[in-house]
């Protein structure tokens, strides 16, 4: 069956900048927290690093004309803080400011919108060893460095992202500590949480005082929850994984307020950071669309010396190379619900993808499991919008092999495979099947 879609719909990959830039300490870029947590011997998979990663910061051009011959409307990238702004707040660095001017021309001239995350995990080192997310001060250094990118691209770009998953900003970075400051303290986390949040209402109101024509949002990684058996336990057990999981972020920028449920779950083991009058009147400003990152379910049942009193299952069926089980349905359901709880909102797919093993044979990758991946998530989104949802485009993750973060380059999920020995690029399978897809503007 062929699967159409509406003809302006927008068909992408995304990148995010310490994941593919490298050239970590040219042209005057500072620190990162990524820069300075990869470099802390057993934090990375073989103490890798995003110093020289895909080599994008010079190989952009080449880059692009990948995309031009792709055929993609629009590529979701991230502006690097530190690269432009080195100490996160006052002075700008101009090499930095040119490197994003250019890659955005060099877009532009190829017919191809940019969508830009302004926040995609690399905090300035310098607002870190102030606090980081933990120091509300740091929601004041974010909207002064939006107010800037408003500023220097504004004319050019018109789909703006705030933030990239606070869900793995607080959680992994502050709370399991897998991921950049890595810290493991709940109740930083929430107040990571709820600074992240509040640093996006004061962007987005900043975006509005200017008046620039374009559109903002934010990007939440989602995870539809199932309960394993109809019991009442079961039922509960996964309405707190999407408490967890969807909910605490979700409720806050849609409804102006935590979820209560949570604040009860949390708030019998962690601190509930202290909420200000104007809060979550900023947090809850009115966005433009909503980002969505799906890759997988979670499928839980209820068990008492569990976290949360919530085990994860791991049912039969197919894995990706992450060890993430393969749903499709997930994202259907996922999107449907989204419509139903919090509006009927425009919708990006700003990630969506998967790692399997690539081999290389005569330059040849035949990554038919990760086309497949992807040609059933791409048929859910259809049904979903033959459903009635405004899914208005679909970024897969990767354009090409990347840093996987905690993982270093061991994990593929490019669509466009990356030999780091010779950053040569190649066209794996899927890639070219992709190409198709958007030519066709259908799956089928
Ligand atoms: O793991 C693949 C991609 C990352 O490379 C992106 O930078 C990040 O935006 C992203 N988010 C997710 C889903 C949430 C998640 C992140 C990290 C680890 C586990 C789950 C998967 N991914």
């Amino acid at each position: 069956m062929v699967h159409k879609f509406p003809d302006d719909f927008v068909w992408g990959t995304a990148t995010a900048a310490y994941q593919i830039e490298g050239a970590a300490n040219e042209d005057g870029r500072g620190e990162s927290i990524w820069d300075r947590f990869s470099h802390i011997p057993g934090n990375v998979w073989n103490n890798q690093n995003g110093d020289v990663a895909c080599d994008h910061y010079h190989r952009y051009k080449e880059d692009v004309q990948i995309l031009k011959e792709m055929g993609v409307k629009g590529y979701r990238f991230s502006i690097s803080w530190p690269r432009v702004i080195p100490d996160g707040t006052g002075k700008i660095n101009q090499k930095g400011v040119d490197f994003y001017n250019n890659l955005i021309d060099e877009l532009l001239r190829q017919g191809i919108q940019p969508f830009v995350t302004l926040y995609h995990w690399d905090l300035p080192q310098a607002l870190q060893d102030r606090g980081g997310w933990t120091n509300r001060d740091t929601t004041d250094y974010f909207a002064e460095y939006a107010q800037q990118m408003f500023k220097q691209y504004g004319d050019r770009v018109k789909h703006w992202i705030t933030h990239n998953e606070p869900w793995c900003t607080s959680f992994l970075g502050h709370a399991i500590g897998v991921h950049a400051p890595g810290l493991k303290d709940f109740s930083a986390a929430l107040l990571a949480a709820h600074n992240v949040l509040l640093s996006h209402g004061k962007a987005v109101e900043v975006f509005r005082q200017m008046g620039l024509d374009g559109k903002i949002g934010i990007t939440l990684n989602l995870t539809p929850s199932y309960p394993a058996s109809n019991s009442a336990d079961d039922l509960q057990a996964a309405t707190i994984s999407d408490g967890f999981s969807n909910r605490w972020f979700l409720d806050p920028v849609f409804k102006g307020q935590y979820p209560d449920d949570m604040v009860k779950v949390f708030g019998t083991f962690a601190k509930i950071p202290e909420i200000q009058e104007s809060d979550m009147k900023l947090i809850s400003s009115n966005i433009d669309f909503l980002g969505i990152n799906y890759y997988s379910r979670s499928l839980v049942k209820h068990n008492p010396d569990a976290q949360f009193g919530v085990e994860t299952l791991k049912p039969e069926g197919q894995y990706t190379d992450m060890d993430w089980e393969v749903y499709p349905q997930g994202l259907y359901d996922l999107l449907l619900r989204i419509k139903k709880d919090y509006g009927d909102i425009d919708l990006y797919i700003t990630e969506n993808g998967a790692a399997f093993k690539d081999v290389v044979e005569n330059d040849q990758i035949d990554d038919i499991d990760r086309l497949n991946y992807l040609k059933k998530h791409f048929e859910k989104a259809a049904e979903a919008i033959r459903d009635g949802v405004k899914l208005k485009g679909y970024f897969v993750w990767s354009l090409m092999d990347n840093f996987e973060w905690a993982f270093g380059y061991s994990k593929r999920f490019g669509l466009i495979y990356v030999d780091y020995e010779t950053q040569r690029r190649l066209w794996k399978k899927s890639a070219r099947w992709y190409k198709d897809v958007i030519a066709n503007n259908s799956v089928d």
